[in-house]
């Protein structure tokens, strides 16, 4: 599959990408919070419009072909940073910082109102999304990626915007195939429930032997 990218970026250049991308990454999700919940004037939002334009002119002059790819340096962290939950070139994403433990993977995070569903609740899609990156962060972490074959969600209650936490773990697995579950909490409990089978794809089989490639 394209998309995987192995290279030789030192902890210094992709420590450069990051303080070169961040920021601007970060000023845009505070754009869509502000594009909602903004009540400025027309006048004012015209104004606004132009500096936008004006960036996106200077942005434009250099643009790689294809999204951003898994890229996995021989000599630093591997960047998922296109990736719509983690990336942290994607204003798209929260974005989650989920931490590996032994067994589980567990992330604190928050949720603006770019992420609203029913009045004040995650949209329950943006759930499901967070929670298969969790579920196959576990995967991937206990030495056995795959992809998502079938992802089930129980919606136990509203989850409210805001501070979050979300976890997962592998409960089995069975030759290609490895079973995770996970939740979202709130500080009242658990919102959301997870359970998902995550498949090696044919493909990725004979790659087996360097599983680290998609921690
Ligand atoms: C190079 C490694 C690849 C892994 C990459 C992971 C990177 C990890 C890195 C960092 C962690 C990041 C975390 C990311 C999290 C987000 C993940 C996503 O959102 S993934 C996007 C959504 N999912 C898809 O687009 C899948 C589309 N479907 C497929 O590609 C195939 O259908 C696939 C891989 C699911 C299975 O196809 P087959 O041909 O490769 O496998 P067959 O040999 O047919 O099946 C193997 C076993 O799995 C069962 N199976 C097949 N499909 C199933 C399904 N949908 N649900 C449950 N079981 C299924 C079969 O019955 C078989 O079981 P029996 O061995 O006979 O017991």
């Amino acid at each position: 599959m394209s998309g995987y990218q192995v290279d030789d970026a030192t902890v210094e250049e992709i420590e450069t990408e990051r303080a070169t991308y961040e920021p601007i990454t970060e000023a845009t999700r505070r754009l869509a919070d502000l594009c909602i919940r903004s009540q400025v004037d027309a006048a004012s939002t015209a104004r606004a419009l132009e500096h936008l334009q004006a960036a996106i002119d200077v942005l434009s002059q250099d643009v790689a072909e294809g999204p951003y790819g898994l890229r996995h340096s021989r000599q630093g962290p591997t960047r998922p940073w296109g990736n719509a939950v983690v990336g942290v070139r994607n204003p798209v994403a929260p974005p989650l910082k989920v931490v590996h433990e032994t067994d589980h993977v567990w992330s604190d995070f928050e949720l603006s109102s770019a992420y609203e569903g029913p009045p004040s609740l995650v949209h329950g899609g943006v759930s499901a999304l967070i929670l298969d990156q969790l579920l196959g962060e576990a995967a991937a972490a206990a030495g056995s990626p795959g992809m998502t074959g079938t992802l089930t969600v129980r919606y136990r209650r509203g989850t409210p915007l805001g501070a979050l936490r979300a976890e997962a773990r592998v409960e089995r697995t069975e030759g290609y195939k490895t079973f995770a579950v996970g939740q979202i909490c709130d500080a009242e409990g658990v919102c959301v429930e997870a359970e998902g089978v995550f498949i090696l794809p044919r493909w990725a089989r004979s790659e087996q032997e360097q599983p680290e490639r998609f921690e």
